[in-house]
């Protein structure tokens, strides 16, 4: 398993090793040991999976308020994504910067988004599957988010805004000088 820090303090990419044989592959793609030795103490309560069917889907930017915060482990299990975490706390260094990296199916590397984030991602391919493991249960009173679109974030979405596909919902989200529910 190979850990790499990124731009913001937090955020790991994390590539487990992958065994390839003529039958094809396998890979201990989360070993709870591995993440203790490696000083990454997170417990991980739920499993998600979400399949999007065109490219060019944004979900997200989400987060979960206190105390339904979460910690997440994304990984692509089909298809490829530009994944996004914003780092929306009030008194970091980095307030309002972002990463943006892609995950596949091939690079088979993952993203850690701790607490203090928004994530979000836009798909590449058609039917791309998206597994992530988080760190608290859903809670629908605490479901937040930031809009994808927010000019101040300075995101580079692989589309043009008019063309993507986002959740209605998602965007009626407010801007970051807007927001309330942030982290210290
Ligand atoms: C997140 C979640 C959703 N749901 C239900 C609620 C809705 O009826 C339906 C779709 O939810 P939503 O539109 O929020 O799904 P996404 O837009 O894919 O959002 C997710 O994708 C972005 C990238 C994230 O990082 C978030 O963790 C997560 O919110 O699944 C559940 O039942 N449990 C859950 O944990």
């Amino acid at each position: 398993m190979i850990v790499e820090d990124t731009a913001l303090d937090g955020v790991k990419i994390i590539t487990p090793k992958k065994f390839g044989d003529e039958r094809g592959f396998f890979s201990e793609t989360y070993t709870q040991s591995k993440w203790d030795a490696a000083g990454l103490p997170f417990r991980f309560v739920q499993d998600n999976h979400s399949l999007s069917a065109a490219i060019g889907v944004i979900r997200g930017l989400h987060f979960q308020s206190a105390p339904f915060a979460q910690d997440k482990l994304i990984r692509v299990l089909r298809g490829r994504i530009l994944d996004v975490a914003v780092d929306i706390r009030r008194s970091s260094k980095t307030f309002g910067k972002h990463v943006a990296l892609e995950l596949s199916s091939d690079n088979w590397r993952q993203l850690l988004v701790p607490i203090g984030f928004a994530h979000g991602f836009c798909t590449l391919e058609p039917n791309t599957e998206v597994f992530y493991k988080v760190t608290n249960y859903y809670s629908p009173q605490n479901d937040r988010g930031l809009a994808f679109d927010d000019p101040d974030l300075g995101i580079e979405w692989p589309f043009p805004i008019s063309d993507v596909q986002a959740n209605a919902r998602d965007r009626s989200w407010p801007r970051l000088r807007d927001l309330v529910d942030m982290f210290e």
